[in-house]
C-alpha cells in the first residue's frame, strides 16, 4: 500500500528535524535522491551522463535548493548545466555549489522566456525546482510562461525528460489542484512521502511516474490523506474458488443493466462480471435484452423479475438503464436492499442521504456534479474536475455511500474516509462502454467477497481494486492503441490470472 500525505502533514513532520538543525542534512538526502533518479533517466535515454545537457529551473525556496544540488552532482559526472532562476533570490549555498561545479546561470524574464524554452527543448533533462510544498497558487509571471513545456511522454520525437522536484510546480500539494499555470513532468521525485496532490486531479496527470525518496520522516507521519493499493493488496482482496465450492457458495451477482435503447451496456457489464469470476449471474431486464444476454452469455440466468425475488449476494445496477423505469426501479431497490450494490450511470441520480458504505456509486465528473447539486451542494463540472478529492469526499459524506469518481486517477472515498487513488489506466480507456465493464468487475468482487464489512473502508478498497483491475485491463488491451470495451473482459481474465499466479 502506498500512503500519500498532504504537503501540510509532511511539513509538520519535517519541523522537529528542522528545529534540531537537520535541515541541510535533509536537503542533501533529497538532492541525492533527485540526482540518482535523474541520472538513471539520463542513462536510460542516452547511455551516459557525460556530455548530457540539463536545465535547472530554480525558484526562491528550498525546492530550488534541492534541484541545484542535484544538478551539481550531474555536473560532477561530466554533464553541462544551466540554472534558470525564476526568482530574485534563490538558495545561496546551493547556487554557490552549482557555480563552483561550473554551472551557467541566467535569470528568467518575460523577454527571454522564448530563448529559455528553446534552451530547455534542446536539452536532455529539465529539473523543475520552481515550487515545492511552499508554493501558493499557480506559477506567477515570468515562470508561468514555461508551462507550455511538454514532457517527453506527451511529445512525439525528441524532447527533454522533465523531472519534477518534490511535485510539479504550480500544483497544490494537499489537493492536486492547479490554480493557474503549472508544469508537467515525466517523473516526480518526491521527498519523505508522496504528497496527496500527486494522486488526485490535475496533479495526478501532471506528475508522470512517482518515485519517493526516504529522508527519514516516516516515524513522524500519522494519517494518510490518500492510499493506493499495490499488487499484494489487490491479491489479498480476490477470492478464487476453493475445493468444495459450488456456484452458490462462490457468490451470485444480480445485474440490472441495459435497456431496449442501450442493450450493449447489459452485455458489457455481464461479460466483465463473468470474466472477473462469479458463481452465477442473475440478469434482470426487459425481454429483448434478456434474449440478447441469453444469446451472448448463455450461462447467465435471465428474468424480468424484481430485486426482492432474486437471491443474490450483491447487485450491479444502472449501466445503460437510460429512462427504462423497470431498470431504474431495480437500481433503487438494490440500493435499499442492504446488500453490497454498485450503482452506475443514470441510476446515480436516484441516490440520496442515508445510504450505507456497501452502496458504491460510480459517477464520472458530470454525474458527480449533478449528484452534488441534487443534494443542495451547488457546484459545476469545472470545479469537480479541478478539485476531485474534495468533491468525492463530500459526496461520500453527504450520501453515506462509498463514491468512486472515474478519472485519470480514479478516486474512491468511503464516508468519513479513507480515500484511495488508482492510476493504472490508459487514456484510451475513456471510451463508450468502459464504465459498464467497471460495474461488472466491481459487482463480481462484491458478490464473491466473504470478508464482509470488516474495517472502515472495506468497500472502498474493493472498489479501488476493481478500478485497478479495470485500468490494467485497459492498458493491456490498448498496447498503445485504441481500446474497444467489448475486448476488455478478455484482458480482465489475463490481469486476474497474473494476480492469482503470483
Ligand atoms: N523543509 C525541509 O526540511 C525540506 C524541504 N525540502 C524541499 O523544500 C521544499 C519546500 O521548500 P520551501 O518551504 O522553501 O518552499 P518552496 O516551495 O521551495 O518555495 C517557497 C518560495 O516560493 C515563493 N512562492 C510561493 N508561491 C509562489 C508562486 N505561486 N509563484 C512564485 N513564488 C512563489 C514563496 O514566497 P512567498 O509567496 O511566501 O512570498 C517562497 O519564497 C519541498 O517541496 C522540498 O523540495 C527538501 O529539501 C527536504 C527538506
Ligand atoms: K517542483
Amino acid at each position: 500500500m502506498i500512503s500519500a500525505y498532504s504537503g501540510t502533514a509532511v511539513r509538520a513532520a519535517e519541523q522537529p528535524l528542522l528545529d534540531a538543525g537537520a535541515g541541510p542534512d535533509l536537503m542533501q538526502k533529497a538532492a541525492y535522491g533527485l540526482y540518482h533518479a535523474a541520472s538513471g533517466l539520463l542513462s536510460s535515454r542516452r547511455g551516459r551522463i557525460y556530455g548530457s545537457k540539463t536545465v535547472v529551473l530554480a525558484g526562491a525556496g528550498n525546492n530550488g535548493g534541492d534541484a541545484l544540488y542535484a544538478a551539481s552532482r550531474l555536473l560532477a559526472r561530466g554533464g553541462s548545466s544551466t540554472a534558470v532562476l525564476t526568482a530574485a533570490d534563490v538558495h545561496p549555498a546551493a547556487l554557490a555549489a552549482f557555480r563552483r561545479r561550473g554551472g551557467k546561470v541566467l535569470t528568467l524574464t518575460e523577454e527571454n522566456t522564448g530563448t529559455v524554452l528553446e534552451l530547455c527543448r534542446a536539452s536532455d533533462l529539465v529539473l523543475d525546482g520552481i515550487l515545492g510544498t511552499g508554493g501558493k497558487g499557480g506559477l506567477r509571471s515570468p515562470a508561468a510562461g514555461l508551462a507550455v513545456l511538454e514532457p517527453a511522454r506527451l511529445r512525439r520525437g525528441e524532447a527533454p525528460a522533465v523531472v519534477a522536484c518534490d511535485l510539479p510546480s504550480g500544483i497544490n500539494a494537499d489537493t492536486g489542484e492547479a490554480r493557474g499555470a503549472y508544469l508537467r513532468a515525466d517523473l516526480t521525485v518526491t521527498f519523505g512521502a508522496p504528497k496527496a496532490g500527486l494522486m488526485a486531479g490535475p496533479g495526478a496527470a501532471a506528475a508522470g511516474q512517482i518515485e519517493c525518496v526516504d529522508i527519514g520522516l516516516s516515524p513522524q507521519l500519522r494519517t494518510a490523506g490518500i492510499q493506493r493499493l499495490e499488487d499484494a493488496d489487490i491479491a489479498d482482496l480476490l477470492r478464487p474458488p476453493a475445493p468444495g465450492d459450488h456456484k452458490y457458495s462462490r457468490g451470485v451477482l444480480g445485474i440490472a443493466a441495459g435497456s431496449t435503447k442501450y442493450p450493449g451496456a447489459a452485455v458489457l457489464a455481464t461479460g466483465a462480471a463473468l470474466a472477473t469470476g462469479v458463481g452465477m449471474v442473475r440478469f434482470l431486464g426487459p425481454e429483448p435484452v434478456c434474449q440478447l444476454i441469453n444469446l451472448l452469455h448463455p450461462e447467465a440466468v435471465c428474468s424480468q423479475g424484481g430485486v426482492a425475488q432474486a437471491h443474490v449476494q450483491a447487485w450491479a445496477a444502472g449501466p445503460g438503464a437510460g429512462e427504462d423505469e423497470g431498470q431504474l426501479r431495480r437500481a433503487v431497490d438494490a440500493m435499499a436492499s442492504g446488500l453490497p450494490a454498485v450503482i452506475d450511470a443514470d441510476a446515480i441520480a436516484a441516490a440520496g442521504p442515508g445510504l450505507g458504505p456497501q452502496v458504491i456509486l460510480t459517477p464520472h465528473a458530470g454525474e458527480l456534479t449533478a449528484l452534488l447539486n441534487s443534494l443542495g451542494n451547488r457546484t459545476d463540472r469545472a470545479a469537480v474536475e479541478g478539485d476531485p478529492l474534495s468533491h468525492v469526499r463530500h459526496a461520500a459524506d453527504l450520501t453515506g455511500a462509498t463514491v468512486l469518481l472515474k478519472g485519470w486517477a480514479t478516486l474512491v472515498a468511503a464516508p468519513g474516509g479513507p480515500v484511495y487513488s488508482q492510476a493504472e489506466a490508459t487514456p484510451w480507456l475513456a471510451t463508450a462502454g468502459s464504465g459498464d465493464t467497471l460495474s461488472g468487475i466491481l459487482g463480481a468482487l462484491l458478490a464473491t467477497d466473504t470478508s464482509g464489512p470488516g474495517s472502515p473502508g472495506h468497500y472502498a478498497r474493493l472498489a479501488a481494486a476493481a478500478a485497478s483491475i479495470h485500468g490494467r485491463a485497459g492498458t493491456l488491451s490498448a498496447r498503445g492503441g485504441p481500446v474497444e470495451a467489448s475486448g476488455l473482459p478478455a484482458s480482465v481474465r489475463r490481469v486476474l490470472a497474473g494476480f492469482l499466479q503470483d
